[in-house]
Order: C-alpha cells, then structure tokens, then sequence
C-alpha cells in the first residue's frame, strides 16, 4: 500500500514526494503529515483547504509549539505518551523535536522510561505502530507485509517480547522496545524513517499476570516453543526475504536460549545480527579501549570478571577475544583474559549445566586448585574477586545492588583505577550507580553504566558517566551494512566499530569521566560506525567495491535530516 514515491524534478533537480493520499487521509498518515506546514498550494491541490488553521508554521515553529507542549507533561511516563503521539502524528516533527532536544528526550524514548512503558503497553497504547505477527496471521505473513504503508522497507528490529530489558517477559507489550529502537536508528544514524520497520513476533507469553488481565492486547497463550516456535521465525524471515529483499533483521531482547540459536541460524543466510549479543559486545569493548588508554595498560593484561553471563555478557566476552586476537594473542590466550561468572559462581569446564555459549570461556578446574573457598562446591562472585583480583568488573544480571560496596571495596583494594561497567537496564537494575562505585573506590573507579546517570560530584571535581549502551553501535552498524550492500554482518565489522566508536573520545572527554562519545554526538558516531563497517565489509570482499571517499561520501548522503520536502499530487503506477 504505497503512499507516495521519492522524486526529483528532472529539470529543477528539487527533491519532492509524488503523494497518492488526499484530505483527511493525509493529515493522519503520520509519515507524509506536515501539520501546519502545508503551504497554501498544496492545501490546494491536495484536498486540504479549510481542513487546517490560516496560519502555515515553519518547522522550527512547529517544534517550538510541540517542546512547549511537552515540557507542560507531569511526569516521563506522560512524556513518553506525547511523544509516542507526536510520531504517530507527524514523523518529521517528531524526529526534528527529538534529534533537537536528545539529551532530554533519549531516557524517555528509550531506557529508563521505555521500560515503564512496556510494562503498562496495553493499558496506555494509543495507536499501533509496525506489525504484529502472531499464529493466528502468520499464514497470512505476504499480506500483513503487503499492508505496510512504508515504500522500502530496509531495516527490520524484531522482538518476541520474552526478555524485555531486565524486566524479563512482556510478550506483546515489548514491542515498545523495536519502536524505540527504530527512533534511534532515524535519529542517531539518519535512515530514513520510511525504511524502518519495527516487528513484533507475539507468539504469546509466559507472563502470568498479562495472561490474566483483561485488557492485555497480544496473543492470550502460552510462548510456541520448540519445533513450533523455529517454523514461526522460519516463516517470518522467508517473508521478509520475498517481500523486503534488501532488508537487514536487527534480533531484539530475545530470551538467551532462543537469542543464541537465531543469531547462529540466521547470521549467514540474512543480513542480521543480535544487537544484545553482538552490539552490547562491541560496545563494552570500545569503552574497554578507551580505558586501556587512560590506563596506559593494555587490555591483554587485565583481568575481566563478566558477571551475567548470558547474551550481553558472552558478546562482551567475544568481542574482547576477537580484539585480543587482532592483537596477536592466540584464541585460548584471548578467551583467558575473562573470567565468567553466571548464577551458579565461577563457569567451571566441568559443570554439566553449562550452556554451549558459555563454555569457550569456561575455566579448567586446575585453575582455581589453589584458591581460598568457604564452599567448593559453589565459586561465588565474592570469591572470584578475592581470588582474580579483577581489574574490570562486567554487570550484566539485571540484579539491582549486585556490586555491593564490600565488593566494589575489596575490587579498588588491588587496583588503582578500577573499571566498573553495571550495564543492565532500565535504570532499576543497575548493578550500582556511578555514585556506589565512585564512594567505594575513593573516586578511583572508571565507570560506565547501561542507563542514563546524572554526573556525581566528589570533593574535588565532578565525574560524568558514559552510559555504555548499545544505542552506540547498533545505528552505524546498520547503516554501514546497508550502505556497503554487504550480504552479512561479521565480528570483524563489528571490532572495527569498536575501534572507532573508542577513537572518538577525545583526552578532554577522558578527562571528565567519559569512556565514550558524549551522547551529544550520537549522530556523527553513528556516521564513524558506519563508514568503518562500510570499510571492513570491503575489505572483506563483502559488498560494493567502493573507495574510502565514495564510502564516506554515501553514508553521508543517507543520512536523512528532519525536514519537510515539498509534496506534489500523484497517482500510484
Ligand atoms: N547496556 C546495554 O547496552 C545492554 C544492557 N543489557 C542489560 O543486561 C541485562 C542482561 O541482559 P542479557 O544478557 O541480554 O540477559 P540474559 O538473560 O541473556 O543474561 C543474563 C544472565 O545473568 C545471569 N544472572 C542472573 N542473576 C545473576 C546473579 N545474581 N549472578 C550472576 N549471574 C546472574 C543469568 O543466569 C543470565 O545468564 C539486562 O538488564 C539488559 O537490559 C542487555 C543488552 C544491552
Ligand atoms: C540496551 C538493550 O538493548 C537492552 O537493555 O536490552
Ligand atoms: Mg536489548
């Protein structure tokens, strides 16, 4: 269902859109409303006379009206209504007020106040956005990708709901997460917001207390699971291929199980890739970097205790291995620079419950032959840190309060400038807060969390907080891999992300705390993302054959900039 086709005049060389809506059709699609913006002549010839106010607003006018709007909200969750209103009202404006006002706006579009609402979706969703795929429709999956209103669809981030943040199953009431994400991918990376589509695979839920309330609106069953789940996914991606041939899947908070298979399974056959895998990864290594050079320490020589060891944890663990590699380090030597700790204590080799992600990075029982335990049979984090006296220390549980201050004391004990990454979201699952960690180590600690923190003050100055999230990756990455055309995404390109991700932290930024970009620069990061994955993708032989200037050239020229272009009436062909 086209709405309008990209144009330019062949004589003028002005950019237009050929628009096929008209009246009232126009003004609630939200992708071609201009609001106020429509000039009198295309009131005129697109049935819009005496349906809109005299005045004809710039859009800046129309942000300014909205921002006063919006400042007027209560409170965040109120906020988020308003704006999650304003993008399905007017795109435009809504990426122009928030590409604008980031720093304000980001926690409220994303983590923290997401999370809160996606806990509520059903109760507080006012207009559905992207696509809702579930068994019931699923037959059905050429037309509900027929029915999307968008010309080209080119970036898919896809969720099943079943580990939303750190607040665990939400089914379809996570697809607040896919929609957010696809906010940043226009805002921080520039695609265009007609190439984006956010999905949700509600192939029900496990949550209790949604399966009992009666105002929940996904799939009212128990999760497919199994044989019935892998046909579902199946199903999903032989559609996007038919029906969106140059698409990229972006894997959104999948449960660990379901998150590691479809990484595996689909990674070769699709451009695709595990954003809480392998974006958390790289992102982590970059802030890993830039505190190895604060350190003047190599990060071969540290000593990294991953506690969590789940998706973002392995990812992390990855991506520093295949760093370390690119290093010259042999694989076995890499992998030992981490020390991973999940639920049960310490991953031992011969524990029988080890999952097959986690087992690479588990640890030979000789190892330990010599260490001090209270229980043998259980190697607790507590234990981990008396004994590896780590120089890193990696928070991804979603376990609030899990880096005690007795824990951050005794980790500053052995280390002069200790580096603590609490990443898990929202904000509520903190493994500390920068304030925690700072206290603790007597202002010595490098840290870096995965929500947004105000800066702390200590006595003598005041420390800012990176939040390491991988909102710093993700958006380059796809743009990059779309630019090049490259047919997959590999750890190469997303090491190379790291690498310039870090490279962009500047001795001053260093100097106030930060291990990453402000977030002030999200935009020109995810150009350096992209340009660097472009570049790895060449130099892979994936993709288009391009210089460095043509890359640098095209991924600046896709990325979109919030305005209105004009609209000229059409048919479609
Ligand atoms: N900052 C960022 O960019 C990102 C942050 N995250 C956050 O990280 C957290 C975890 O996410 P995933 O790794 O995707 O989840 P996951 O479910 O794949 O892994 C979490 C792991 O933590 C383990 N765990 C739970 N309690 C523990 C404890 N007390 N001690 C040791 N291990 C424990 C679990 O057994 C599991 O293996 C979430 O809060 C998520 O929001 C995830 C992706 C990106
Ligand atoms: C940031 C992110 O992807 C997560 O917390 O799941
Ligand atoms: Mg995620």
């Amino acid at each position: 269902m086209k709405t309008f086709s990209f144009k330019v005049d062949p004589l003028t060389g002005e950019q237009y859109y050929e628009v096929y809506l008209r009246g009232q059709q126009l003004l609630t699609d939200p992708l071609l409303n201009k609001g106020s913006h429509f000039s009198i002549e295309e009131r005129a010839s697109l049935g819009l006379t005496g349906l809109l106010p005299h005045g004809v607003s710039s859009l800046e006018e129309e942000a300014a009206r909205s921002l006063e709007s919006y400042r007027r909200k209560p409170d965040d969750l109120e906020r988020y209504l308003f704006l999650l209103g304003l993008l399905n009202r007017n795109e435009t404006l809504f990426y122009k007020l928030l590409t604008e006002n980031l720093i304000e706006m980001l926690p409220i579009v994303y983590t923290p106040t997401v999370g809160q609402a996606c806990l509520l979706l059903s109760r507080i969703m006012r207009r559905a956005r992207g696509v809702y795929i579930h068994p019931d429709n699923i037959a059905a999956i050429d037309t509900i990708f027929a029915n999307v209103p968008l010309p080209e669809v080119q970036l898919i981030v896809v969720t099943d709901g079943e580990r939303i943040l750190g607040l665990g199953d939400l089914g379809a009431d996570g697809m607040g997460i896919p929609v957010g994400k696809v906010s940043l991918y226009v805002a921080a990376g520039g695609l265009h917001p007609a190439c984006c589509l956010p999905v949700c695979l509600d192939v029900g839920t496990n949550n209790d207390r949604l399966l009992a309330d009666p105002l929940y609106l996904g799939f009212r069953r128990r999760r497919l699971e199994g044989e019935d789940y892998d046909r579902f996914v199946e199903r999903f991606v032989l559609g996007v291929k038919r029906n969106f041939p140059n698409a990229l899947i972006q894997w959104e908070d999948f449960a660990k199980h379901k998150a590691f298979r479809l990484l595996e399974r689909y990674r070769e056959r699709i451009p695709s890739f595990n954003d809480d895998i392998q974006g958390t990864g790289a992102t982590a290594l970059a802030a890993l970097l830039t505190a190895s050079r604060i350190k003047q320490k190599p990060l071969a020589a540290e000593r990294v205790v991953i506690v969590g060891f789940g998706q973002a944890g392995v990812g992390t663990a990855k991506a520093i291995a295949t760093y370390l590699q690119s290093q010259g380090l042999p694989p076995e030597e890499a992998r030992k620079v981490v020390w991973p700790v999940d639920v049960q204590g310490l991953l031992c080799q011969d524990d029988p419950s080890l999952e097959p992600w986690q087992r690479p990075f588990a640890r030979k029982r000789e190892e330990i032959a010599g260490w001090k335990l209270k229980d043998p049979q259980k190697i607790t984090l507590e234990d981990v840190v008396v004994n590896v006296k780590p120089t890193i220390l990696v928070g991804v549980t979603a376990q609030p309060g899990l880096f005690s201050t007795k824990l951050l004391q005794q980790v500053a004990k052995e280390e002069a400038r200790p580096v603590i990454l609490a990443l898990s979201n929202p904000t509520s699952k903190s493994e500390c807060t920068p304030e925690d960690a700072l206290a603790a180590t007597g202002g010595r600690a490098l840290v870096a969390t995965g929500s947004p923190f105000p800066p702390v003050s200590l006595e003598d100055r005041t420390v800012e907080t990176s939040q390491c999230n991988n909102l710093y990756v993700f958006p380059g990455v796809g743009l990059g891999t779309l630019v090049a055309k490259a047919p997959k995404i590999t750890d190469e390109m997303f090491l190379a992300a790291s690498e310039a991700l870090s490279a962009m932290v500047s001795a001053e930024e260093q100097e106030r705390g930060l291990l990453l970009p402000p977030l002030t620069s999200v935009r020109q990061v995810a150009r350096e993302v992209a340009v660097a994955v472009a570049k790895k993708a060449r130099d892979q032989g994936l993709g288009r054959l391009l210089a460095d200037e043509e890359i640098e050239e095209v991924v600046s020229q896709a990325q979109w900039e919030p305005r209105f272009v004009p609209y000229r009436p059409g048919r479609p062909s």
